[in-house]
C-alpha cells in the first residue's frame, strides 16, 4: 500500500522504493526523507542505493512535502530557502525517516539541534552552466541577450564578463527554467550538478571554470542529515561511513566556513569554491558587488589530509581566514551581504556546522 514503484536494485538482492505516505520503522528497513521535485528525487535515489549496496537493507524514499513546494508565497514571506530544509528536519526528528537529504548549497549555516551533518557524499560539477539557445557561449551572445538567473552572485558574475547583457530574474525548478531558453531568454544559468543529475547536460552549451566564477559555497554536493544519537548506531553508521567522501566534506565545509563567518544568505553575492591538490586545502572566495563592477578575491591554503584528526578543523579555520581577509578587503563596504545595505557593519564569527563526534569522516 505504501509503496508506488518497486525496483530491485540488483544489490543483494535489495529494494530501493518511493513510499507514498508515512512508513513504520523497521528492523530490515532505512527509510530516506527527500523533498520531492525531480532533482531531490533523482539525487536521493542515488543515495539510497548507495545506503542499500552497504547494509543490505531495503530503502525506502519517503516524499515530505515542504511549503516552498506547495506556496505560491514569496520565499521571503515564508522564511526564505530554509523553509525547504526545516520540514524535512521536523520529518527526521519526529521519527518519520531516518536520514534527510539536502543539496548542501540549500541548507543554511547554522547549527540544528539533535540533528548533524552524517555524511557529504562525493560531490558533483561544482561549476556554473550555461544553457543557451542555438549552442551559444557567453562571449557569442549577442550585445544586449537577455540571461535568466535569480541569484545575485551569477548576475554579477555575468556582468563582469559581459556589461552589455540584460539580465532577468528567474525562479521555478530546472525544466520550467531551461523552458524559457529561445521563449523570451536567449540564455540561463543553471548549476552543472543539477543538470547532470536530471540528464540534462546536453542543454549546456559553457561550464564556467571555478577560478574564474566561483560558485556557490557546497553547490554540486549533498548532505545527508541524522539525529545525533543515531550517527554513531548500526545499522545508520554503515550506510553514512558507505556515503562519505573525506575530500568532498573538507571542501564544502571550507566553503560553507566562509558564508557562516560572512553572515552572509543565499541572496549574497558570495562565490566559494575548495579543492584537494597535493596534501593541501585550497579556498578561493569571491565577493562581488551587485553589478560585477567590483570583485574581491582572494586564495587561501592549509596542509590537509583525510582521516588526520590534526586536521579535522582545518576545513573551518581556512573558510574564517578567507572570510576575515574578505572583511579587509572591504567585502561589507561592495556588497549587502545578508540583505542589509552596502556599508553595514558586520560582525565575523557565526556558529559552525553541527559536527558529529565520531562520524566518518
Ligand atoms: N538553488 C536551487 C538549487 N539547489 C541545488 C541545485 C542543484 C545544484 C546543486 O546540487 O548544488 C539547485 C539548482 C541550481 O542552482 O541550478
Amino acid at each position: 500500500m505504501n509503496t508506488l514503484d518497486r525496483h530491485n536494485t540488483g544489490a543483494e538482492g535489495t529494494r530501493v522504493f518511493v513510499a507514498e505516505g508515512a512508513v513504520d520503522a523497521a528492523p530490515g528497513l532505512l527509510r530516506v526523507g527527500t523533498r520531492g521535485s525531480a532533482l531531490a528525487v533523482a539525487q536521493t535515489t542515488t543515495v539510497a542505493e548507495i545506503m542499500a549496496a552497504a547494509t543490505g537493507l531495503d530503502v525506502a524514499l519517503v516524499i515530505v512535502t515542504t511549503q516552498g513546494d506547495t506556496s505560491r508565497a514569496p520565499l521571503s514571506q515564508l522564511g526564505g530557502t530554509g523553509v525547504f530544509v526545516s520540514t524535512l528536519r521536523d520529518a527526521l526528528l519526529a521519527g518519520e525517516c531516518d536520514f534527510a537529504v539536502h543539496s548542501l548549497k540549500d541548507l543554511p549555516t547554522g547549527a540544528c539541534p539533535g540533528i548533524g551533518i552524517g555524511a557529504i557524499p562525493e560531490r558533483a560539477d561544482a561549476r556554473d552552466a550555461l544553457c543557451a539557445r542555438d549552442g551559444l557561449t557567453l562571449d557569442a551572445l549577442p550585445s544586449g541577450a537577455r540571461v535568466g538567473t535569480g541569484s545575485p552572485r551569477r548576475a554579477a558574475q555575468l556582468l563582469a564578463r559581459r556589461p552589455d547583457l540584460d539580465v532577468r530574474d528567474l525562479r521555478g525548478n530546472v525544466d520550467t527554467r531551461l523552458g524559457r531558453v529561445g521563449v523570451d531568454l536567449d540564455a540561463v544559468v543553471l548549476a552543472c550538478a543539477g543538470l547532470d543529475r536530471l540528464g540534462r547536460s546536453e542543454s549546456i552549451t559553457e561550464r564556467f571554470p571555478l577560478d574564474e566564477a566561483p560558485a556557490a559555497p557546497g553547490q554540486g554536493a549533498l548532505a545527508i542529515e541524522v539525529r545525533a544519537d543515531d550517527a554513531t548506531r548500526s545499522p545508520y553508521a554503515e550506510a553514512l561511513a558507505a556515503l562519505d567522501h573525506a575530500e568532498s566534506r573538507a571542501s564544502a565545509l571550507a566553503e560553507r566556513a566562509v558564508l557562516a563567518t560572512l553572515e552572509a544568505g543565499c541572496g549574497a553575492p558570495v562565490g566559494a569554491t575548495a579543492h584537494v591538490g597535493e596534501g593541501r586545502l585550497v579556498l578561493r572566495a569571491e565577493v562581488a558587488s551587485l553589478d560585477g563592477t567590483q570583485r574581491l578575491v582572494t586564495v587561501e591554503e592549509l596542509p590537509w589530509a583525510a582521516g588526520d584528526p590534526e586536521h579535522a578543523q582545518t576545513p573551518q579555520r581556512l573558510g574564517r581566514a578567507v572570510a576575515q581577509r574578505l572583511f579587509e578587503m572591504g567585502a561589507a563596504m561592495i556588497a549587502p551581504l545578508s540583505g542589509t545595505a552596502p556599508g553595514a557593519d558586520r560582525p565575523g564569527g557565526s556558529r559552525p556546522d553541527s559536527s558529529l563526534p565520531g562520524a566518518p569522516r
